[in-house]
């Protein structure tokens, strides 16, 4: 899968892909692209005419009504070319920004929508953050921007080189092709710093967001406490100045690849330029050239120098955009699994639900088993709890279940019907999960309870839900009630809950939700014993005909279940009500009778 974000395209490629987007997008920018290459080529090319003639015409004793009209027309020109291209610059500029926001918008969207496996993976994670900063963060020095400002400047310097070297040749055809094979020599020494740079480049950006990751410590808050009470201020400006130093000198040894460039340069400018200035001084006072001539074609050997400049720099600025265009746009690509032909209709509200994990086998990475040819069966209606040691499988098996990964092995049916044949969403649509790790966003009460628009939100159902789990009165405690914002670090005058406050939210998210299946991964850790217990036993009652799963390391929380499944190296060892596995099963008795200890009120409560 993370091998298809390797994928690699050729520069002309890319060039061709973004053209195709901006000629459906963004016609205008296509416009004022063409435009400034047009001006970019037009201006210098006139105003180097314009000394020529003046020369001329004084040396020919033109007439002076005649000299003010071909030279001011010239001039005229030049001014219009200029602003023009000025102003198409200007647009141009702000249309590379909406160019960077566009697909900045597509990146978001993708990450929005693709698996959830993806959203785990660190490396994905990594190349996400590395496709976007390097493609459209990094302003005008992103790949983006630099592939178009480059094509400009490339199709104006191509025509450019047509233009001059028509100038030069009417000197001479072997200064041309002395000016060519020095250029050569820049070009080359020049591509040399660039491949180096570009060599550095993956160093560079994983430098700049560890950096960046250290600078964010300072203002989040899930750090704060750790960072003052641990004291590691001091620590962590300490990585943060390694950081610093390995940057610089990263920059340092990329610089100094450019300063042998620069040197290779400067020496070819003096022999090109002495040879030429010679031969071209020769040439005038041997009466070959006139001095107006002299002016146009000095002028002409001058912009050609650095034209090649030119062209190596937007050459090599484009080449340093492939490989982050390769890695946005293979991110871009679709790599999820994709939906079944022909989905097969989910079972509706009423028709019942049966679940079977069939000889299912799952793991994260190749080596490390994590569920071991799995058999359950879950029917219709049945409250089930999931125990076992930390790190046994539990939200493993309900992240398969809710199809957030797939099985290596075997298969997840409902109702008979392998999971992976409905549609992703009809699936998701049947299930009201809670997560431990259930995340508030920044909306209003009821929004973040419903999670859906305002507009969208039944409020009598958001109240019922929140008295269901017990939280609607300190939710009435707030001065705007349901429509009370959430999140105060965003919102300054953001609702804050306690950590067991927000699991009952949590909660009256999936009974809002109201689904035939609902998944329970120790959303009351936060709960005491006494109150997670009661709390359950109060969905039991509310839930009496869904199939519900229950997580839980507090077994005394889950005695009210239909049945227990102890979990242990990724398989079923037991299997049976409270009694049942209290009789049957070493392993639970012990674990039960252990947290009874600290649990129990009274002698009495202990079985
Ligand atoms: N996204 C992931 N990538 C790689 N390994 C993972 C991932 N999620 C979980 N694991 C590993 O899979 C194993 C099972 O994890 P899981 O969360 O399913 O266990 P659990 O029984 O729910 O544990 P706990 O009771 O602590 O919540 C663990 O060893 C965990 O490190």
């Amino acid at each position: 899968m993370l091998k298809k974000l390797e994928k690699k395209y050729s520069l002309l490629d890319h060039q061709l892909y973004l053209l195709h987007e901006i000629l459906k997008t963004n016609r205008k920018l296509l416009l004022f692209m063409i435009m400034e290459a047009i001006c970019t080529v037009i201006t210098p090319y006139v105003s180097m005419y314009i000394p020529k003639l003046g020369v001329d015409f004084v040396a020919q004793k033109e007439d002076i009504h005649r000299t003010i009209l071909v030279i001011g027309s010239f001039t005229a020109i030049m001014i219009v070319s200029q602003a023009l291209g000025n102003m198409a610059s200007r647009g141009k500029t702000m249309l590379l920004n909406a160019v960077r926001n566009f697909y900045r918008e597509k990146l978001f969207c993708t990450t929005l929508d693709c698996e959830y496996s993806h959203v785990e993976s660190p490396e994905w994670q990594d190349k996400y953050e590395e496709a976007k900063q390097m493609s459209v963060d990094w302003g005008p020095w992103s790949a983006t921007t630099l592939m178009l400002s480059g094509m400009i400047k490339l199709f104006a310097s191509i025509f450019s080189f047509f233009l001059y070297g028509h100038i030069i040749v009417s000197l001479n055809l072997w200064i041309l092709v002395l000016l060519i094979v020095i250029s050569a020599f820049n070009f080359y020494a020049m591509r040399r710093a660039q491949l180096h740079e570009q060599s550095r480049i993956d160093e560079r950006s994983q430098l700049q967001r560890r950096r960046s990751n250290m600078l964010s410590y300072a203002s989040d808050s899930r750090m704060g406490k750790d960072v003052r009470l641990y004291d590691m201020s001091g620590w962590i400006l300490q990585i943060f100045n390694y950081y610093r130093e390995l940057h610089y000198r990263l920059r340092k040894d990329v610089q100094q690849h450019y300063s042998y460039a620069a040197f290779v340069e400067a020496a070819t400018l003096f022999i090109r330029d002495g040879i030429s200035y010679c031969y071209l001084i020769w040439a005038t006072v041997n009466g070959r050239i006139s001095l107006g001539n002299f002016v146009l074609i000095s002028s002409a050997i001058a912009c050609f120098s650095s034209l090649i400049t030119q062209v190596s720099q937007s050459f090599g600025l484009m080449m340093q955009a492939v490989p982050p265009l390769d890695r946005m746009r293979a991110y871009l690509d679709k790599t999820d699994t994709p939906e079944p032909e022909s989905a097969v209709e989910i079972p509706k509200r009423g028709d019942g639900i049966e679940i079977i994990f069939q000889n299912v086998t799952f793991y994260y990475n190749p080596g490390k088993l994590i569920l071991d040819h799995l058999n359950l069966t879950i029917s219709n209606g049945e409250k089930l709890a999931l125990v076992g040691v930390n790190g046994a499988g539990k939200s493993t098996l309900v992240k398969l279940l809710c199809g957030l990964y797939h099985p290596v092995e075997g298969r997840i049916l409902i109702n008979g019907t392998n999971i992976r044949q409905y549609k992703k969403e009809d699936l998701y649509s049947i299930i009201a999960p809670v997560f431990q790790d259930a995340a508030i966003f920044p909306f209003t009460v009821a929004e973040n309870v419903s999670l859906k628009v305002i507009k969208d939100t039944n409020r009598e159902k958001v109240i019922k839900c929140l008295n269901t789990v017990g939280l609607l009165k300190e939710v009435e405690g707030f001065e705007k009630g349901i429509d009370q914002m959430m999140l105060h670090i965003t919102q300054k005058d953001g609702a804050i809950l306690s950590g067991g406050q927000l699991q009952k939210l949590f909660m009256a998210r999936a009974l809002y939700k109201d689904t035939p299946i609902m998944i329970f991964d120790e959303p009351t850790a936060s709960l005491d014993p006494i109150a997670e217990s009661e709390t359950y036993e109060q969905f039991d009652r509310l839930s009496s005909e869904k199939t519900t799963i229950y997580i839980s390391h507090r077994l005394a929380s889950t005695r009210f279940c239909d049945r227990i499944v102890l979990l242990e190296d990724g398989r079923v060892i037991a299997n049976g009500s409270h009694k049942d596995l209290l009789k049957n099963c070493e392993s639970y008795a012990q674990m039960y009778h252990l947290q009874s200890l600290y649990y129990h009120k009274n002698k009495e409560e202990v079985v």
